[in-house]
């Protein structure tokens, strides 16, 4: 077969592929405009430029150490947290920049969520770690909390696991639950954008499959940005692929473009493993 027979074959048997609208054209719930990101003299995002279409999933693929969860980590600004960061440029969220002094940060987190590469439920109850949120929100109203506990955990595709098991510790799920009560956790609260650093790099086959599942459903309601390691992944989940090498965003287009017919011959070689 040949090479691009190959990967078209990779790509179909992959992807639940349907035509996805040129970029431009769609709404934005995210748009980097010249992002530029050191960490002390290391210059780690160079001149960034793009949008996040709503209500798809987009994945950043690229070898390590590119910039993938740099990026992401701008996205709801956690790279703040990071004592010798700089950032300049803009990312617009709603028509503002999410780094204007005047954004309150707790606020735009729970607007643009963020489930990492660990399961990191709190050592609490499966209840108590979905309604976590709503409390520090000050909700007291227990049939609205219990209503969105439940609602968390269907939408995290959990809930049939653990509905009879509510008061155990969120701990003592496995790895794979854990992960759909982080997500439970993070939907609770209605973010618009959910930011995903390489959900399941630390899940077996059966846990990554649900999850991907999951976030295929997920994206009705949400937009999404996943990092991730695994291109057969990106290539499942996701409507828009962006590669990045070292610091650049090298190609940002249509996964199914991106797979079978890159415009940069550097995104060729990473996806068919030349390279990376
Ligand atoms: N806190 C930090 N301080 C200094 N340099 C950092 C810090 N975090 C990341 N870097 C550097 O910035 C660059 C981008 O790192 P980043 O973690 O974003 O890459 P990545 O593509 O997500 O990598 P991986 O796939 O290995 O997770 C790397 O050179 C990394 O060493």
């Amino acid at each position: 077969m040949s090479e691009q027979a190959n990967k078209t074959t990779f790509v179909q048997t992959h992807a639940a592929f349907h035509q996805a609208p040129p970029l431009e054209t769609l709404p934005k719930a995210l748009e980097v405009k010249n992002l530029n990101l050191w960490y002390g003299d290391k210059h780690a995002l160079h001149d960034i430029n793009m949008g996040i279409p709503k209500g798809k999933v987009v994945a950043f693929i690229g070898p390590s150490g590119c910039g993938k969860s740099t990026l992401l980590r701008c996205f709801n600004r956690m790279n703040d947290l990071v004592d010798n960061c700089r950032i300049e440029g803009e990312i617009l969220h709603e028509g503002v920049n999410i780094y204007d002094r005047s954004v309150n940060v707790a606020q735009l987190r729970r607007r643009i969520g963020m489930v990492f590469q660990k399961p990191n439920p709190f050592p609490k109850s499966i209840y108590e770690n979905v309604a976590y949120g709503l409390r520090l929100l000050g909700v007291k109203n227990k049939a609205y909390i219990d209503e969105v506990v439940e609602k968390s955990l269907r939408g995290a595709a959990l809930w049939d696991e653990v509905k009879d098991r509510l008061d155990a510790n969120g701990l003592s799920l496995s790895g794979g639950q854990q992960q759909r009560l982080v997500i439970a956790r993070a939907i609770a609260l209605e973010p618009d954008v959910l930011l995903l650093d390489e959900p399941c790099s630390a899940l077996d086959p059966i846990s990554t499959a649900k999850i991907e599942e999951l976030l295929i459903e997920l994206k009705e309601r949400f937009t999404i940005v996943i990092v991730t390691h695994n291109m057969q992944q990106a290539a499942r989940v996701s409507d828009y692929t962006a590669y990045m090498y070292l610091g650049d965003l090298i190609e940002y287009d249509a996964t199914d473009t991106i797979f079978t017919r890159p415009r940069r011959q550097e995104t060729e070689d990473y996806i068919t493993g030349r390279f990376g």
